[in-house]
């Protein structure tokens, strides 16, 4: 099957690459940029010298022919490819928030109004997978709300009240230098950032509602120096106790199934640069924290969307999703 990954120079264009080279039935044979147009992906993507010899092209023209593509473009900009490529037939997954959220609730959180909505699945598959099923378009969630929302899952209709404290590394601000993303401002340091009113809330509050719970819901995100992975503590108040034995069962006998879900005490080292989320939990009582580990552009954006292409296409889940973390 051809993919043709439209935003390819970025970061989770390149782990989408990276990721693809092993996928027993998906090949690589479009990757667009407007700035590095005509460059080799392996002149811009140096890790991959010598293992893709594909060139940059324009997304503008129509060299984006494929049977699949994956938009891995800022949000607000996937939503003008999506009307041509269903228009071609070509199913796609949707790296950016564009069509996460419903358009009333994407306006507030996003603050533009969305030019070209229709409802797509929610693509975090231990969830949603009946849904991604058979569809051709897939909304691929935002790294936070993964790590968040599989944290505190099996515990979600139990509670009262959901706190999320995440920490990312750099890698979530996107390849464009900035402010941000500056060595000065990152390195042998750590800081909160947007404390109470992160635009991911609005996923995770979503998927919590979807999950039965009426709980309350906070989010705050501190940026670590580190290139990858989000470590979320998730503090989940209970309406009625919870014993150590009884949480961890529930959680064992939610994630039975799933091969990317393991339940170890997580680290952001035992998981980087693969699709696992590692998830611990341990109980006070009427508070459970449950810890959870993800690489945010693998489990948090291009893993991911490779686990939908799979449930979508009828491949095996975890084809091209097999390699083991990098550690130490
Ligand atoms: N980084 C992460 O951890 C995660 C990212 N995401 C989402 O995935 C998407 C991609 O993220 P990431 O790879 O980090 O982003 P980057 O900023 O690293 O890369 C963005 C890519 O999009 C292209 N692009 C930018 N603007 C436009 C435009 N107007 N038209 C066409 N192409 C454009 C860029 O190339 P060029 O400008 O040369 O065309 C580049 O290839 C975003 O929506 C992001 O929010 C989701 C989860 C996690
Ligand atoms: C470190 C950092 O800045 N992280 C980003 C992660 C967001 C992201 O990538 O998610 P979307 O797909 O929803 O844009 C942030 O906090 O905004």
């Amino acid at each position: 099957m051809d993919i043709a990954i439209i935003g390819a120079s970025g970061f989770t264009g390149g782990d989408l690459i990276r990721l693809l080279l092993t996928h027993s039935q998906a090949e690589v044979t479009c990757a667009t940029s407007r700035k590095e147009e005509g460059a080799t992906v392996d002149s811009v993507h140096r890790n991959l010298k010598g293992l893709c010899d594909l060139k940059f092209t324009d997304p503008e023209t129509r060299t984006v022919d494929a049977d699949f593509a994956f938009l891995a473009v800022p949000h607000t900009v996937a939503m003008n490819y999506t009307a041509d490529l269903m228009e071609r037939g070509i199913k796609t997954v949707d790296l950016s928030a564009d069509y996460r959220l419903p358009p009333d609730v994407y306006e507030e959180t996003y603050g533009v109004a969305h030019k070209n909505y229709f409802k797509a699945p929610y693509g975090l598959p231990e969830i949603h997978r009946e849904e991604i099923k058979g569809s051709s378009f897939v909304a691929n969630p935002g790294c936070f709300p993964t790590g968040a929302t599989l944290a505190a899952a099996p515990l979600a209709g139990m509670a009262e009240t959901v706190i999320y404290d995440s920490k990312t590394g750099v890698s979530g601000a996107g390849v464009a230098p900035t402010a941000t993303n500056q060595y000065t401002n990152v390195a042998d340091s750590l800081k909160a950032y947007k404390w109470t009113n992160h635009r991911h809330l609005s996923e995770m509050k979503q998927e919590l509602a979807f999950l039965g719970s009426d709980a309350d819901c906070h989010f705050t995100p501190h940026l670590l120096p580190v290139n990858r992975g989000i470590l979320t503590t998730a503090h989940i108040l209970l309406k009625e106790p919870v014993e150590q034995a009884e949480a961890e069962k529930l959680y064992e006998d939610y994630y039975r199934n799933e091969f990317f879900v393991r339940l170890q005490n997580p680290t952001l080292a035992e998981v980087r640069g693969s699709n696992f989320c590692d998830i611990a939990v341990e109980s006070e009582g009427r508070r459970i924290v449950a810890v959870s580990a993800i690489d945010n552009l693998v489990k948090g954006a291009s893993g991911q969307a490779i686990q939908n292409m799979n449930i979508m296409c009828g491949y095996r889940e975890n084809d091209g999703l097999v390699n083991a973390p990098v550690f130490p």
